[in-house]
């Protein structure tokens, strides 16, 4: 144990505490190894004694501390001068900031200090838990840089919540704002320090813009109606888009794509007014990010050059000339980032390919045709779906942007869906992990054995429009164009009673 240090009570004048408040705390000037110093004492808790010192020189020309005595029994700086259970109490991260407040609040609050700086906030004030819960109200009072608020919020998880707040100053610390003449406004931090909550807990303040905002249309669909009916395509939506075997899934998926990058293939939407009297826009041209597990991505490509001259380019019999074929291909340039996936089905490296085409490229439109091809062959399916799933729900959420999968379909007891059959939610291939995460579920019914058939669009979930459920739109495939377009449904929607029947017979 080293020597306890003799000094005198003097007023600091570079910091402006007086000599009153410098003689509350016992803070006195002296000597140490020749030099001048601060000497701030410390108290043992049981003893009520002096039991350790803070000493602050000057060591070539910068700012030095060192300890005399016992600082292991120390408790709180002013902590002696503190009743407990009073009304509130006033944490700093050093001596003279502790002074600080307590001569600005005219030395009849009490103010203390940690002894070890803000790094150790934490440790030395959990010693004194109990004392401190005592207080009505804690207000933290440390420096206004990271360091200081990191440990501020670290420090305040500690306490009963509702009892402490943090105080926020224009200037560093409390000695700051008192040299600078600003006592006042310091009274003011302490007495309006704010409650702290924890990281995630909102107020209607802070939500306050948010639920200003209008409610506007989603993107547009292809198909007026459809967005009309639905008020367009979400974002933060993941969209999941079930149908039987060879029934259309692809070939909408592709119309999406197009429409998206080329919208003025859109039907037009300028009759659908908005709350506000605002016709809805046309949007610019957007980037495609496409997973295609069953399409090479060249394929695709010309899929798509193909539906935007309106030529079935499939067909072998259909001519184009090579000047429009390339024109209509540089038309997607800098807009279509397929992913060549071809065998590759991990969906780690599938999901940092997503995440490099939303946050590096921008893209805000992906298409994962199919869903099923990342769980084939897994163990469990069933909780790789739902791994899956939750991570989609939570990447569209995050990072704002329009997830649209394909996902197969079970085989239902009743009419295949191939011929007509209802599809529920159930159908879908690990049906409880997309019904879960999705925001949307949509199935595409069609009695492929009829072709004059239209394809019914049936939204089986629809998160934030629940009442928007239901057979919506009637699509009829144009074997010219190779393009969906609407066609009328019977009153029914087309779908007759009996073939629900059929399938409820599994539900
Ligand atoms: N509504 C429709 N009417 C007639 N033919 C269609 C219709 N929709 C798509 N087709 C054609 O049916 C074939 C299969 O379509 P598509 O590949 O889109 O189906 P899919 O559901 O994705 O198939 P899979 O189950 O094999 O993934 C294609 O040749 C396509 O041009």
């Amino acid at each position: 144990m080293t020597e306890l240090l003799t000094g005198e009570v003097r007023p600091i004048a570079n910091r402006s505490l007086t000599a009153d408040t410098c003689e509350k705390y016992g803070y006195k000037i002296g000597q140490y190894r020749g030099r001048a110093a601060h000497i701030a004492p410390y108290y043992d808790d049981d003893t009520g004694m002096v039991c350790a010192q803070k000493v602050r020189f000057k060591q070539e020309g910068k700012k030095a501390f060192t300890w005399t005595g016992e600082p292991k029994r120390a408790g709180l700086f002013g902590q002696r001068l503190c009743r407990s259970g009073g009304k509130m109490l006033v944490i700093t991260e050093g001596e003279i900031d502790a002074m600080s407040v307590a001569q600005a609040m005219g030395l009849r609050w009490p103010a203390v200090s940690i002894p070890n700086g803000a790094s150790n906030a934490k440790k030395d004030l959990a010693k004194h838990m109990a004392w401190l819960d005592s207080f009505e109200t804690v207000v933290i009072c440390f420096d206004m840089d990271e360091v200081g608020q990191t440990a501020a919020r670290e420090v305040a998880a500690m306490f009963t919540p509702g009892k402490i707040k943090i105080a926020s100053l224009p200037l560093k610390d409390a000695s700051d704002m008192l040299t600078a003449n600003r006592s006042a406004e310091l009274v003011d931090a302490i007495w309006g320090a704010r409650i702290w909550r924890p990281d995630g807990v909102r107020t209607v303040a802070d939500l306050r813009q948010d639920a200003m905002k209008p409610t506007e249309y989603g993107l547009p669909w292809p198909w007026a109606d459809l967005t009309l009916k639905t008020y367009g395509i979400q974002r933060r939506y993941a969209y999941g888009w079930g149908a039987g075997v060879g029934s259309g899934k692809t070939t909408l998926m592709r119309q999406l794509m197009l429409t998206t990058m080329r919208p003025d293939l859109l039907e037009d939407h300028s009759h659908i007014i908005d709350g506000y009297g605002k016709p809805l826009e046309r949007p610019a041209p957007r980037k495609v990010g496409a997973v295609l597990f069953e399409e090479n991505p060249g394929k695709t490509l010309r899929y798509l050059a193909g539906m935007s001259l309106k030529l079935r380019l499939n067909d072998p019999t259909v001519e184009v000339t090579e000047e429009a074929l390339s024109a209509a291909i540089d038309s997607f340039d800098g807009l279509f980032f397929p992913i060549d996936c071809y065998g590759a089905k991990d969906w780690e490296a599938i999901r940092s390919y997503i995440l490099y085409l939303v946050l590096s490229e921008g893209v805000k439109d992906v298409f994962l045709d199919p869903l099923t091809a990342l769980v084939a062959g897994e163990e469990d399916e069933r909780r790789a779906l739902d791994t899956i799933m939750a991570d989609i729900s939570g990447m569209v959420e995050a990072h704002d942007f329009t997830l649209h999968f394909v996902s197969h379909l079970t085989t239902p007891a009743g009419t295949p869906h191939e011929e007509g059959g209802r599809i529920f939610e159930k159908h879908f291939t690990g049906s409880r992990a997309i019904a879960r995460w999705s925001h949307c579920m949509i199935g595409l019914e069609r009695n492929k054995q009829e072709n004059e058939d239209p394809t019914k669009l049936r939204f089986l979930k629809y998160r934030d429009h629940g009442d928007r459920v239901g057979i919506l739109l009637g699509l009829k495939f144009n074997t010219t164009t190779g393009l969906m377009e609407p066609c009328p449904l019977d009153e029914d929607g087309g779908c007759p009673f009996d073939k629900e029947q059929d399938n409820n017979a599994d539900l």
